[in-house]
């Protein structure tokens, strides 16, 4: 309730006069369907002092009062600020709730906005603020509320989601807190809660724009209600029916998707809601309706409200395109956060902004010296699961740490004899260096071994053990399928020895870093160089040497 109000009649005590059978029904019924998720959870009652939710309140006052409800809920009146006499409704309904021995909280909102919706939008922000982690949260809509939210969505042109109408009970999740949204009223109708009102004297506060027909609600109330009335006096109740009937056809739809979703979505290179990836090729077998309903949840995912049909077609239209111009990106500002859809070779990615942004941030230089090898590789098993940790990138948003593995390390530098590696002596670069060279020092694991970690330059060129002749740029991105947002996120894994000379560790005289891994936030890449033991058909076995790990950073919003 947002506008200008009439303030009414004097307070009186409910608990004890006759409660309303069919309204109590219908509560109780909503009760016993939820009853489990209810057990054990904090009960508030979202009251803006207008008919409906004063009704609902007073009704749970009168079944607690005679034993028939199992909790009193706490009221919650959001002032939205937007009215001079605002802070007097609010007032008054304080006022009417300690009358009622109920428990009642006064809330100030930022409205950013005039109009329903911003208003809407401010409530619940605030009312959140105050829920805890799966407390429940009851609204007062009612069947003709259900109604005409369906007709206004139709004439929306909504899907088979927005046409379910409002939920009689649904969770939701934000900054990492869980809650329930619960209408127990969906089958309660306005007159007979009106006649509840009117019966009990409530005091509720009337608002003149819930008549007045000047938005698409009022004006449906207004003047297509009673048309459709005309036609067929159950018209509330069917509609509510048929919306029953769509959300269970929207499970199914949902059940199916989420299947659909397990097969198509590339798991290994999901990061939570940053990145998430499709097989385009996976998700071609599918029919084209269950593609499109695909789309349709896997954008959704981390987000509160859905996208719109358009964007999913031009995603759907993305999807089918068979050439290699990987330029389109299709951006979606969704209610969280932004988002930008791209595909590179057979495969979907939808990429969060704050992600693509901290892939721009630069990369560092780090170092990393190992004293012994053999010392770090020490046969215990315990010691073979710590990794070397290395943190090239981080902001407030997300952490890339690269794992180096001493153990994995030791084997491809061609020394580490505690390893049972499958390749024997015979098997080392043939060499032909002369004594006390890097590699002779690596092999023996004499003095030190620096690490050493720095971006991959654009003209640097590299040979992975699986490449017959070194690439830089463009080449190289296209060779190891490096779609261009990843294209500053490479960094190169470099190794140099120093060896002791009367105790004092040294560089090796013209031993330059020779790079022997390239790394992406995902990928791992054994380079091809003449100190490495390992041959070009054997990369599996060195697989385990190093990975990325990025992780994101949840930021809790402070209470
Ligand atoms: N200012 C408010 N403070 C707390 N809850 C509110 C407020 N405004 C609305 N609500 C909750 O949201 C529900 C739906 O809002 P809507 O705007 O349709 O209600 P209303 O017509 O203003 O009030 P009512 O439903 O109480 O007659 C209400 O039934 C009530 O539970």
């Amino acid at each position: 309730m947002t506008s200008s109000a009439i303030i009414p009649s004097p307070i009186k005590p409910i608990a004890t006069l006759p409660i309303d059978e069919g309204l109590a029904q219908a509560l109780l019924s909503s009760l016993t369907e939820y009853g489990a998720q209810l057990h054990g959870r904090r009960v508030w009652l979202a009251c803006s002092g207008g008919r409906d939710s004063l009704a609902l309140a007073a009704l749970c006052v009168q079944l607690y009062h005679h034993g028939r409800l199992p909790f009193l809920p706490q009221l919650l009146h959001v002032d939205h600020g937007l009215q001079a006499d605002s802070s007097v409704w609010a007032q008054h309904v304080a006022r009417w709730a300690t009358a009622q021995n109920l428990p009642c909280q006064i809330l100030r909102a930022q409205v950013k906005g005039q109009d329903e919706q911003a208003a809407r939008h401010a409530r619940y922000e605030v009312m959140r603020a105050v829920l805890n982690t799966d407390d429940v949260l009851m609204l007062a809509h009612h069947a003709d509320d259900q109604a005409e939210t369906i007709l206004m969505r139709l004439i929306q042109g909504a899907g088979v989601n927005g046409l379910s109408g409002m939920q009689p009970w649904r969770t939701q999740t934000q900054g990492g807190r869980r809650n329930a949204l619960w209408r127990p009223w969906l089958t309660a109708k306005r007159s007979k809660i009106s006649r509840y009102a009117q019966r009990l004297q409530l005091p509720y506060i009337d608002d003149p724009t819930n008549e007045a027909g000047d938005n698409v609600r009022s004006g449906l109330r207004r003047d297509i209600m009673p048309v459709l009335a005309t036609y067929n006096p159950n018209v509330i109740d069917n509609i509510a029916r048929s919306a029953q009937l769509l959300s269970d056809a929207q499970s199914i739809i949902n059940d199916q998707a989420i299947e659909d979703l397990q097969r198509v979505a590339v798991s290994d290179l999901q990061l939570a809601s940053a990145q998430r990836v499709l097989n385009i090729a996976v998700l071609n077998t599918l029919s084209s309706y269950r593609q499109r309903q695909l789309l349709h949840h896997w954008l959704t995912q981390d987000e509160p409200l859905p996208p719109t049909k358009q964007l999913v077609d031009e995603v759907f239209g993305l999807s089918r395109r068979q050439d290699s111009n990987h330029q389109t990106a299709l951006f979606w500002q969704a209610s969280l956060q932004s988002y930008v859809i791209r595909r590179y070779r057979q495969r979907l990615y939808r990429i969060s902004s704050d992600w693509l942004d901290w892939l721009t941030l630069p990369l560092g230089k780090v170092e990393h010296v190992i004293s012994d090898l053999t010392d770090e590789v020490a046969s215990t098993p315990a010691i073979r699961q710590q990794p070397i940790l290395m943190t090239l990138r981080s902001d407030t948003h997300f952490v890339w740490q690269a794992k180096i593995w001493p153990h994995a390390l030791a084997t491809l530098l061609g020394g580490d004899r505690s390893s049972s590696a499958t390749f024997s002596k015979d098997m080392l670069i043939k060499d032909t260096l002369s004594k006390g060279t890097l590699r002779d020092k690596l092999a023996n694991h004499q003095g030190t071994i620096r690490l050493s970690f720095a971006p991959l330059a654009r003209q640097q060129r590299v040979r992975t053990v699986s490449m017959p002749r070194p690439q830089a740029g463009k080449k190289l991105y296209q060779t190891l399928g490096i779609p261009v947002w990843l294209r500053e996120s490479l960094v190169i894994v470099s190794v140099d020895c120093r060896h002791s000379k009367d105790g004092q560790d040294d560089l090796i005289e013209n031993a330059a870093a020779v790079p022997i891994l390239l790394l992406s936030p995902f990928d791992c890449w054994i380079l091809h160089t003449d100190i490495m033991r390992v041959e070009s058909n054997h990369p599996a076995a060195f697989d385990e040497i190093a990975e990325g790990v990025v992780s994101q950073i949840m930021i809790q919003k402070a209470r």
